[in-house]
């Protein structure tokens, strides 16, 4: 055990064997105004209002109308009766423990290459801010194979085989929920040529591992943000720490509820439904006591789909607010401007009339 932070922070320049640290290293101490503690606007959440969440059980007969709802209203709700196993979930979640829990040089072999994308490392959001975060995460984009290869060269078959098995039925889940979504806008699937059925989307896979932290109110596990997908389906362990802001009352806890997976809405969609349902901005808080696990599903459409405002949902009086944009495109604005990427593909609207999409003047310039 490194007897100084110096000690523990020789391995690698960036990735930092947080588990083992009895302090908060100033590299990872966050400023009053960025801490979990502190941002909060004093609110109903703070006046004992109990807000939360919805839950919605997939089976509900009004599932779309409440899936609806939730997307206009909170960006974000969790889903009973989702079809996935429980079996399974366990298995991700043993899974996703046993790779962080390997010796760091070991993790450090699968390391995210500088360019990649796939790989472990620090959360890729980093780079947009001085202090680091209290989290390591392994990001899996297309077949695990290589990875799995340098993390257990002797087992690598049984971590490819969680991670297939739970791509596939996550796909299925998530083409679901784009269903019911779709349908709650009043559009049919099989009306979006790229989502219909048996059409695959695009998807990348994050594990997240939040550390048991000395100085909980100092850290951050995962700084604010949005996700660039059309929904990302999340998968917590027992332990609470994912919060998501909603403008009347500040961070608010999404508590893990056994069984239940956690759906938010992305970027991508926001653009699909022309604002309509919003993506929502939200972290991961630590604790001081136990280790949080999460798994999410970063779903996509196929990534050279132009992706923009559904036709039906525009007339004079609701003009296109953004201008198309692919999947790998966008994500290339998110890795440039970071939160600032859905304002790049905002398009102007003109007092008089509507927009002209192809013209650059009609791009809000970010300065
Ligand atoms: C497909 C992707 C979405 C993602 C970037 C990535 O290429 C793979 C990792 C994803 C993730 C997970 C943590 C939060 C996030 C913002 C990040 O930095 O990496 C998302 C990215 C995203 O949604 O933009
Ligand atoms: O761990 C969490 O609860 C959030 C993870 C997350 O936001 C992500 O991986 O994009
Ligand atoms: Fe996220």
């Amino acid at each position: 055990m490194p007897s100084r932070v110096s000690d523990a922070i020789k391995p690698h320049k960036h990735v930092l064997d947080i588990t083992s640290l009895k302090e908060l290293p100033e590299s990872h101490a966050w400023s009053s105004l960025d801490s979990p503690s502190s941002n909060n606007p004093p609110t109903a959440a703070d006046s004992s209002v109990s807000e939360s969440v919805p839950v919605i059980d997939l089976d509900d007969p009004n599932a779309q109308e409440l899936v609806g709802h939730a997307c206009k209203t909170w960006g974000a709700f969790q889903v009973k009766n989702h079809g996935i196993e429980t079996n399974l979930l366990d298995r991700i979640e043993s899974t996703g423990k046993s790779l962080f829990s390997l010796p760091t040089h070991q993790k450090l072999k699968a390391a995210r290459a500088a360019d990649g994308v796939s790989g472990y490392g620090v959360a890729r959001i980093s780079s947009f801010f001085s202090k680091l975060m209290w989290s390591e995460g392994f990001t899996i984009l297309g077949s695990p194979l290589e990875h799995a290869r340098q993390l257990w060269p002797d087992d690598y078959n049984h971590f490819c085989g969680v991670i297939e098995e739970y791509d596939k039925e996550m796909q299925k889940l998530a083409g679901r929920l784009m269903g019911l979504m779709l349908g709650s806008l009043g559009i049919a699937q099989e009306d979006v040529d790229w989502a219909g059925p048996n059409k695959e989307g695009a998807a990348a896979i994050q594990l997240n591992s939040y550390p048991a932290c000395p100085d909980p109110d100092r850290a951050m596990g995962l700084a604010a943000h949005t996700d660039s997908t059309l929904l990302t389906i999340l998968y917590q362990n027992n332990t609470s720490g994912l919060q998501v802001f909603r403008d009347a009352s500040g961070w608010v806890t999404v508590p893990p509820v056994p069984g239940a997976l956690v759906v938010n809405i992305g970027d991508l969609l926001h653009i699909l439904s022309n604002g309509s349902y919003p993506s929502v901005l939200h972290r991961a808080v630590v604790n001081r006591t136990q280790q949080r696990l999460s798994v999410a599903y970063l779903y996509g459409p196929p990534s050279d789909v132009q992706i923009s405002p559904l036709s039906k949902l525009l007339d004079p009086t609701h003009p296109p607010l953004y201008r198309p944009v692919t999947w790998t495109e966008y994500l290339g604005a998110k890795a440039k401007h970071f939160n600032e990427a859905l304002s790049s593909v905002q398009l102007c609207i003109p007092r008089t009339g509507l927009v002209n999409q192809n013209t650059v003047e009609n791009r809000v310039e970010i300065i």
